[in-house]
Order: C-alpha cells, then sequence, then structure tokens
C-alpha cells in the first residue's frame, strides 16, 4: 500500500485537529509531512511532535521565534514562514494529499496551489469555492487534481451520486438523472427564539451550535444561516447543479447529513453521527472506507427526523446568498467577504449579531453599484476581496 504523505492546512482548528485524530487511527497508510497554524504555535508544537510531520508553515517572524524556542524534540521541523510558503508546501513534490482546512478567503491561494500541483485535495474550506468555484474547478480539471468535499452535506451528497472517481475528476456536469440537491440545515441555535430576542444575543449563545463542535467563525454562520448559503454556492459548483435545483431543508437533529432526488422520484440520502471524522475518513480513504474513530449509531434511539422549510424572515442570510449565487461571481465574493468581516466584529463584540444580514446586504449594494469585469484569476478574486472588506469594514464602524 502506497503511504499517502498528508499536508494539513490549519492543522489547529477543529477540523484540522479531527483529521489529525483519523490520521493517527492509520500508521499504516498515512504519514503527515506538514502542518500550518496562525496563532496557536504551542498547540502547533504538540502537533509536530507527536506526527513527526517534516515541515509546519506559521505566519511570521514572530511566530518562528515561538516555535523554535518551544520546541523540545530532538529533530527541529523545517519551519517555513508565511502565506507563500503555504502555497508551496501544498504544492510540494513530497506531499500526495493536502486537507485544506484553512478558514475564510485566507485558505483560498493554498488550496488552489494544491489543485493546480494535481494532489488529493480534500476540501473543508467553503470560502475557496464561494469566492473562486469556477477558477478552483478548473484548476482541478487541467492539473488532474482529486476533489474530494469534506463539509458534510456536499460528502452526503458526493456519497449519494455515481460515479464518484469521475466526480472527484470535476467534470463540468451534473450527475445522469438528478432532480435536486436537498440540503439539510440545522437551524442554528436560534431557529426558535423569538425573533426580538436576536438583538441582545452574545458570541457563546451564537457559537453553541446545538449539534456540532465547530470553529467560530463557522459556528456563528451556522446561526445566521449564511452557513447554508455558501454550502448553496459550494454545491452549485461542486456538482453543476443550477441554483433552482438546490433546495435547503431545515432538519433539528442534523443526522441527515444531505440527500440527492433522482428523475424517477427516488431519494438517496447519507446518514450518521454528527462527527466530521467520518467526511474526513471517506476523503483520507477514498475510494475504500476506512476507521474514523466514530461509534455505532443507534437509530432506535433516534425517534424522530424531522425536516421544515427555512424561515427567510429569521435567516435573511440565506436569502442573500442564493441573490448573490444568481448575480454571478462579483456578487459572491462581496457575500463573503462582508461576511467575514462582520462576523469578525461580531465575535469581538464591536456589532450586535442583528447587523450582520444588514452590513452584508449594504456592501453588496454598494459593491454592485461600483461592478467591474468579472474576476477571472486569483488576483483578480483577492483584489475584489480586499475592496468589499474594506467597505464592509467602513459598514461596521457606521453599526457600531
Ligand atoms: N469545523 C467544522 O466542523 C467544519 C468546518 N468547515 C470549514 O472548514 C474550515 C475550517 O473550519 P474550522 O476548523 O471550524 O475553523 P477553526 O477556526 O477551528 O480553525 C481554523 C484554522 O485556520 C487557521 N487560520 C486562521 N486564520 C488563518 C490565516 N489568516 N492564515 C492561515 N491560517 C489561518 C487557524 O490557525 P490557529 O488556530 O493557529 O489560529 C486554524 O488552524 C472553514 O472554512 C469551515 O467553514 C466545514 C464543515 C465543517
Ligand atoms: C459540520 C458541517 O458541515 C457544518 O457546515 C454544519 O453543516 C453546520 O451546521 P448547520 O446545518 O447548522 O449549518
Ligand atoms: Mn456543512
Amino acid at each position: 500500500m502506497n503511504v499517502q504523505k498528508v499536508c494539513v492546512l490549519g492543522s489547529t482548528g477543529s477540523i484540522g485537529e479531527n483529521t489529525l485524530d483519523v490520521i493517527a487511527r492509520h500508521p499504516e497508510r498515512f504519514s503527515v509531512h506538514s502542518l500550518s497554524a496562525y496563532s496557536r504555535i504551542g498547540r502547533l508544537v504538540e502537533q509536530a511532535a507527536a506526527t513527526h510531520a517534516k515541515v509546519v508553515v506559521v505566519p511570521d517572524d514572530d511566530a518562528r521565534k515561538r516555535f523554535v524556542g518551544l520546541w523540545q524534540g530532538p529533530s527541529l521541523p523545517e519551519v517555513r514562514v508565511g502565506a507563500q510558503a503555504l502555497a508551496d508546501t501544498a504544492a510540494d513534490p513530497e506531499v500526495t494529499t493536502v486537507m485544506a482546512a484553512i478558514v475564510g478567503t485566507a485558505g483560498l491561494p493554498a488550496a488552489l496551489a494544491a489543485a493546480r500541483a494535481g494532489k488529493r485535495v480534500l476540501l473543508a474550506n467553503k470560502e475557496a469555492l464561494v469566492a473562486a468555484g469556477g477558477l478552483f474547478m478548473q484548476a482541478v480539471r487541467d492539473h488532474g487534481a482529486e476533489l474530494l468535499p469534506i463539509d458534510s452535506e456536499h460528502n452526503a451528497i458526493f456519497q449519494c451520486l455515481p460515479e464518484g472517481e469521475e466526480r472527484a475528476r470535476a467534470p463540468q456536469r451534473p450527475a445522469q438523472g438528478v432532480r435536486r440537491l436537498l440540503l439539510t440545515a440545522s437551524g442554528g441555535p436560534f431557529r426558535t427564539l423569538a425573533l426580538e430576542a436576536l438583538h441582545d444575543v452574545t458570541p457563546d449563545q451564537a457559537c453553541a451550535h446545538p449539534n456540532w463542535s465547530m470553529g467560530r467563525k463557522i459556528s456563528v454562520d451556522s446561526a445566521t444561516m449564511l452557513n447554508k448559503g455558501l454550502e448553496v454556492i459550494e454545491a452549485h459548483w461542486l456538482f453543476s447543479m443550477a441554483p433552482d435545483a438546490i433546495q435547503v431543508l431545515i432538519h433539528p437533529q442534523s443526522l441527515v447529513h444531505s440527500m440527492v432526488e433522482y428523475e424517477d422520484g427516488s431519494i438517496l440520502a447519507q446518514l450518521g453521527q454528527p462527527d466530521m471524522r467520518t467526511p474526513i475518513a471517506y476523503g483520507l480513504g477514498f475510494p475504500e472506507r476506512i476507521a474514523s474513530g466514530v461509534g455505532l449509531f443507534d437509530l432506535a434511539r433516534m425517534h424522530r427526523l424531522d425536516f421544515e422549510q427555512p424561515d427567510f424572515q429569521r435567516f435573511p442570510c440565506l436569502a442573500l446568498a442564493f441573490d448573490a449565487l444568481r448575480a454571478g461571481q462579483a456578487s459572491c465574493i462581496s457575500l463573503n467577504a462582508a461576511n467575514e468581516v462582520a462576523v469578525e466584529r461580531f465575535l469581538a463584540g464591536r456589532i450586535r449579531y442583528t447587523e450582520i444580514p444588514r452590513i452584508i446586504g449594504d456592501c453588496l449594494e454598494r459593491m454592485s453599484a461600483a461592478a467591474g469585469p468579472v474576476p477571472g484569476s486569483l488576483e483578480d478574486v483577492l483584489e475584489h476581496d480586499h475592496h468589499a472588506r474594506a467597505i464592509a469594514a467602513e459598514l461596521c464602524l457606521l453599526r457600531a
């Protein structure tokens, strides 16, 4: 068996930690080539020591000094520094498999570099596809990469579609006979909260997801359901489906991870416990199934599986995302950038939760009034993202 040499981008985060957990269960299949962190340098030291990583990537020279100062083992890994080093490491000839688990558009250049280097890319970083879906999918096709969706809904859909090995090569057409994709959403921690109470919710309340344990940014996105909006855009690119053929369904138990409805009326679903080690193990082992550490699922104890329509008044971010997808790529970049800025300000206690959709909506309006050419390259995407962030930051100050 050929050992996969894995680069884990964002190893100190929630997906990163779960990835290392699965990898550690299969030393005969995987070895860790490289790890990356942004602020949790102490944790990176522990991970590098435990996995014998050859390379670590940190954001700046200060972080490099902290890493070296904390290191106690015999052979210091090679410490690379900066955003370019992240992309170079993702494309390193020694690496076979890249887990793209940096949060936000910050993860796009390295994820794209992995695709352009023809790697097996396990994509958790949904923002990469939201901002640059066309570019990313083309890179997978042009460079013979393999793209395995890790986001639980997209992983579920991938599992419910035929011809997985072909699909991982990013064909530019939908799977045969598919009528609709049914994306499930938990509805987050505020699904039943009185609408007037949303004004006063705190970051910790917004991050208390009912079913999943995740990083803080995606947890807030789940609360606003912008996460589901980003996932609609992600599904559009991954599975070549039109916006009208993607339906969002609230499913509070988070046990059905998504479904595919076929022309003959069949609906295929993927079920499992809400534990990201399942989709991660699927991506790592593909096309084989490998153990993930997730235990038996006692269906007899699950008394019900509920489904309901999302309420667009409670979740205006979901409507904004559908609108952005229909408006085109520039709007998707603006939507994502404005959301990243607004969520960061909300988590820092500088704006209220209810300002998040207003800031995104206003930013989209201002960006579309100043619309230029469709961003065609990575540089164009990052420039558009930068512009939208500046506008969103101004709007946050006005609404602080
Ligand atoms: N968590 C989950 O269950 C799921 C997550 N996803 C997606 O996966 C991605 C990661 O999510 P999650 O693991 O929850 O996030 P976390 O916040 O837990 O982890 C983010 C990782 O990215 C690193 N990072 C943060 N900012 C930067 C930056 N500017 N440059 C380089 N590295 C950076 C962090 O480093 P450090 O910690 O050292 O600061 C950390 O390693 C997101 O795109 C999310 O939407 C998708 C489905 C499920
Ligand atoms: C685990 C995962 O994939 C998250 O994106 C999850 O879907 C969040 O839950 P929501 O359904 O509440 O957005
Ligand atoms: Mn998801």
